[in-house]
């Protein structure tokens, strides 16, 4: 069975070509793949299966997080399922549709190897605190098809312990929800930290870049803008409009193979 991995600003994935939709991903076989000592490591796998097209989109991103929980929607990892469809010369260069779980998401594959992904609505639905380090932090709830409490905080991010899972508020999340610490560091440029839902602290976090720039922009009072996201992993852009936003960034294939038959049969 083919896999690839991938990373996009070293948010990192294992890409399973299942193009019949033959395979199945049972949790056990996520947890294993995303093991950094008895897996291949990686935040989260990337099951690719041909659609037939009726939603709109050619292709099915089927995300899982690393301790094999579904999520709706991931940033990075559509970026790289969109280089991997070019490099695998499933489709060219350029403007294709993949459907997700928070729907058809339109990517745009760029010649430099960055991908620029529309991201659907960054909703503001709300007001929450995150509790990090023993102190409460206010922030957004924001939308991006997965949740998000997204804070602007004047502490450093670099100073925070995201080892320990933050605090929220489960009746305004009940699903869980990715948190994002974001110091503002310039003219339209964010730096973010960010803990994911089901898989802890991340290089990056695509959706979470987006939820960053929506809530910086709700704190102005504002519904549109755009601004230089960095993460520990890199460096993204993000616009946000009152229907939509985008998210462009690198996207990097760093390897290929085979996984052992015998490994993933005793993983069932
Ligand atoms: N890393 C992703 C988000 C993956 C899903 C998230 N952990 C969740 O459970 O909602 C991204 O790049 O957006």
């Amino acid at each position: 069975m083919e896999f690839v991995k991938g990373h996009g600003t070293e948010n990192d994935f294992v890409v399973l070509p299942d193009l019949d939709d033959q395979l199945d991903l049972t949790v056990a076989r996520v947890q294993a793949l995303c093991d950094r000592q008895r897996g291949l490591g990686a935040d989260g796998v990337l099951r690719v299966v041909r659609s037939d097209g009726e939603s709109g989109g050619k292709w099915f991103m089927d995300y899982r997080n690393a301790d094999g929980s579904i999520a709706e929607m991931c940033g990075n990892g559509l970026r790289v399922f969109a280089r991997y469809l070019v490099d695998a010369g499933h489709q060219p260069q350029g403007e294709f549709v993949v459907a997700t779980r928070a729907g058809d998401r339109t990517v745009v594959t760029h010649p430099d190897g960055s991908v620029t992904n529309d991201m659907g609505p960054a909703r503001v639905t709300g007001t929450s605190i995150a509790a990090v380090d023993g102190a409460g932090i206010g922030g957004f709830a924001v939308d991006v098809g997965n949740p998000h409490l997204a804070c602007v905080t004047d502490v450093p991010v670099e100073s925070f312990d995201l080892t320990v899972p933050p605090g929220y508020d489960p009746v305004v999340f009940p699903h869980g929800v990715n948190v994002e610490l974001i110091n503002t560091i310039g003219d339209n440029a964010l730096r973010m930290r960010v803990h994911e839902r089901g898989v802890g602290e991340t290089r990056s976090c695509g959706t979470g870049t987006v939820a960053s720039v929506a809530s910086w922009l709700a704190g102005q009072g504002r519904t549109t803008g755009s601004a230089t996201v960095d993460v520990l992993g890199g460096q993204v852009y993000v616009t946000i409009e009152p229907m939509t936003s985008t998210l462009t960034g690198p996207a990097v294939l760093v390897a290929r193979g085979e996984l052992d038959k015998s490994w993933w049969d005793a993983l069932a």
